[in-house]
């Protein structure tokens, strides 16, 4: 994940469930998932943090309007950041202010657990296994995460990929949105995580590329050097990848081969998500949902088309699923 993507990260998010559910946004609650200041921004975290959730729940039970959670997997340097950030573009939220946005991406890579001193020392040769599923802070994730389908502004560490560490007392605050793409390498791995997912994308690119991509990356936005990259690439980034992404790939609901370049199946996505968010922008009546495409036509064409045609959600998911399998068969029939 790129800098950019932390940026990206500050969006808000949401919405999701069958379309027949969604009822009016509630209103945006001001409480933090986060109300740690601690050195770690760990501990904290997870008690004062998450019970200040609690406490600001307007009911025990779960709003039944939620974002929609989008789960976007892959290995290193596919494209899962650039896909989300097409997806953006796409929406035209990218250029509106952060709370005003009703798409949002998360990396984890905000969620890399606090190392000790010892295991930043061995992660700067390259001899640090950030793609075990331990190197995650996996309970910040779901705090998160869960603090997001509540309707809660959630801040997120802002982590350093050179220094292998979260920046002290810098965080990313994510507003309540509709639609919430949260992308990583190992986000189908936890079944807590990945059943929150309404819709799991893969994306998918061939390891020689991958390779290529990450040893740029790294020595030209990680500060790295091409040795401990390839040391760390040998020893732990590949077998991690063969043992806990890759087979997570059956989750999928759709594999995007090809990463970004792939516009077909982005933009098909791009129609399911925009058809989601305008039946709610329509009945918040919201000022704030100013929804874009590519041309800067306002969304709500979009919506009113779909509307003639009458379809149902049901009709809708369908409609996606066939023609992005259409569109993977269209690229050697390998994900058909
Ligand atoms: N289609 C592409 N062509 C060339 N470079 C790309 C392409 N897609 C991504 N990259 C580059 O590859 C690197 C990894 O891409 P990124 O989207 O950050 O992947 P991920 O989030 O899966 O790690 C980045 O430096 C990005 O600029
Ligand atoms: N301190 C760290 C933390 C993580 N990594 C590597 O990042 C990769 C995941 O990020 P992508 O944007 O590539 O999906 C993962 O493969 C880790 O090896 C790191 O090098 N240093």
């Amino acid at each position: 994940m790129t800098n950019l993507l932390h940026s990206e990260a500050e969006m808000p998010v949401a919405l999701n469930q069958p379309l027949s559910v969604l009822t009016r946004r509630p209103p945006r609650s001001e409480a933090y998932t986060n109300g740690s200041s601690s050195s770690n921004g760990v501990g904290d975290y997870r008690s004062n943090g998450h019970s200040r959730i609690l406490e600001n729940r307007e009911s025990p039970s779960r709003n039944p309007w939620q974002p929609f959670l989008i789960g976007v997997a892959g290995g290193t340097a596919s494209g899962k950041t650039s896909v989300c950030h097409k997806i953006m573009c796409k929406l035209g939220q990218d250029c509106l202010p952060h709370p005003e946005r009703r798409v949002v991406t998360i990396s984890s890579d905000s969620f890399y657990r606090v190392l000790t001193e010892d295991e930043r020392q061995r992660a700067r040769l390259g001899e640090f296994n950030f793609d075990h599923p331990d190197a995650l802070d996996f309970q910040l994730i779901l705090d998160t995460m869960n603090a997001l389908l509540d309707s809660q502004v959630a801040r997120i560490p802002v982590y350093d990929f050179v220094t292998h560490t979260r920046l002290p007392n810098e965080y990313i605050h994510v507003y309540p949105a509709d639609v919430i793409l949260f992308e990583g390498i190992l986000v189908f791995y936890f079944p807590e995580l990945r059943n929150l997912f309404k819709l799991k994308l893969f994306v998918d690119m061939d390891a020689d590329t991958r390779l290529a991509r990450r040893v740029i990356r790294d020595l030209k936005e990680r500060g790295r050097e091409l040795n401990s990259t390839i040391h760390q690439y040998t020893l732990f980034v590949k077998p991690a990848f063969e043992e806990f992404c890759q087979p997570t790939k059956k989750y999928a609901d759709v594999i995007i081969p090809r990463g970004a370049e792939n516009d077909v199946a982005i933009n098909l996505i791009v129609q399911h998500i925009k058809e989601h968010l305008l039946p709610m922008a329509s009945e918040n009546g919201s000022p704030r949902r100013s929804m874009q495409d590519d041309s800067n036509q306002p969304l709500t064409n979009g919506v009113h088309k779909m509307g003639e045609n009458g379809l149902n959600g049901h009709d809708e998911a369908e409609r996606l699923t066939n023609g992005l399998a259409r569109a993977e068969r269209s690229t050697n029939g390998r994900y058909a």
